[in-house]
């Protein structure tokens, strides 16, 4: 039988656990293409958002594969605790099992997200620590064609789902740094931070703006879908802290969601931050864990960390008058 994956440039520890997520993956797919309700309501997760059918079949399927292929620590977006599955098992693997849901009614672009680390003594060490200590990231999208992103610390390997399971495409994916183009759910504006709308202010006054370059926007609400799209054509995207009740630290997951998503974009080029510092040089806390995330071009991350940096008071004037930093 043909691999779920091509795994000649896999690491040799790495291999089960990338054939695991890979034909879980292509399996998803399937699922996914076969329709049904695949949107019912059908319970809370440890977050209190709603979950969907496919969030529960998502992560039943993945967490049944990877049980098989001996990984040893599980933690889910769908699980309120970590699990250990193996306890011979020699890594732990962290999982947004189905990213985008708000999509899922609509046949939009989804996702899932992965991240692995060496596992320690106990799944709290394993999963609570520097960010940058993750030995693998990824994510799967189910768009109109089916992919996988994944790095292994030296470049991001692009593969596309055939007949015959994902077969490479890119063995070093860079990221374009010359995009104007941004990423926000703008309904939130009046929510947001005075940098936050100053920056995002600059991108729409457009060439008669301190910038003088004409932004275009995208907004998907699909992580997954939304770096696809940066990692292909460059861009920004924010998901700020703003004031709304639960918002303080944002809404997207530290340790499955923004830490992968940080790694694959460094390894191809980009930065990611919590608007202002590294996320890769910060420690997960807590396993459901939220935080700001701005990531992309390098360029415009700074950017955005720059009008951070200004007093409240002065960023208007700096930026609107002086016009300090210029596309
Ligand atoms: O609906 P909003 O506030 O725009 O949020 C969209 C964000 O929420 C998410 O859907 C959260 O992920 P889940 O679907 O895994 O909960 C991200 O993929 C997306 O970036
Ligand atoms: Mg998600
Ligand atoms: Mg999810």
């Amino acid at each position: 039988m043909t691999d779920a994956i091509d795994t000649t440039r896999i690491p040799v520890p790495l291999r089960p656990v990338m054939l695991a997520l890979a034909a879980g993956g292509a399996e998803l797919a399937a699922r996914i293409r076969q329709g049904g309700d695949l949107a019912a309501q059908v319970g809370t997760n440890a977050d209190g958002d709603g979950q969907k059918a496919l969030d529960v079949i998502a992560d039943d399927l993945f967490r049944a594969r990877l049980t098989a292929a001996g990984l040893r620590f599980y933690a889910s977006e769908e699980q309120d605790q970590a699990l250990e599955l193996n306890p011979a098992g020699g890594l732990a693997l962290a999982i947004d099992p189905l990213d985008g849901s708000s999509n899922i009614d609509t046949n939009l672009t989804i996702g899932t997200i992965f991240s692995i680390y060496p596992a320690a003594d106990t799944a709290k060490d394993s999963f609570l620590r520097p960010a940058r200590q993750q030995i693998g990231a990824g994510y799967i999208i189910y768009g109109p064609r089916c992919a996988m992103m994944v790095t292994f610390g030296d470049g991001v390997q692009h593969y596309a789902l055939g007949p015959d399971g994902f077969r490479l495409v890119d063995a070093r994916v860079t990221m374009p740094d010359c995009s104007f183009e941004f990423a926000i759910n703008a309904s939130n504006y009046r929510h947001w931070s005075r940098p936050v709308r100053a920056y995002i202010d600059d991108c729409l006054a457009g060439v008669e703006g301190p910038r003088e370059t004409n932004f275009n926007m995208r907004w998907l609400a699909s992580l997954v879908a939304e770096t696809h799209r940066i990692l292909t054509r460059g861009g920004v995207f924010l998901y700020p802290a703003d004031a709304r009740k639960g918002y303080e630290r944002g809404r997207l997951r530290m340790l499955y969601e923004c830490a992968p998503i940080a790694l694959l974009i460094e390894q191809a080029g980009g930065q990611a931050t919590d608007a202002c510092e590294r996320i890769l040089d910060q420690q997960i806390t807590a396993l459901h864990d939220r935080t700001p995330f701005v990531f992309g071009s390098a360029e415009k991350v700074a950017r955005v960390a720059a009008y951070h940096d200004l007093p409240e008071t002065e960023i208007s004037a700096l930026f609107g008058h002086r016009g300090l930093f210029r596309a």
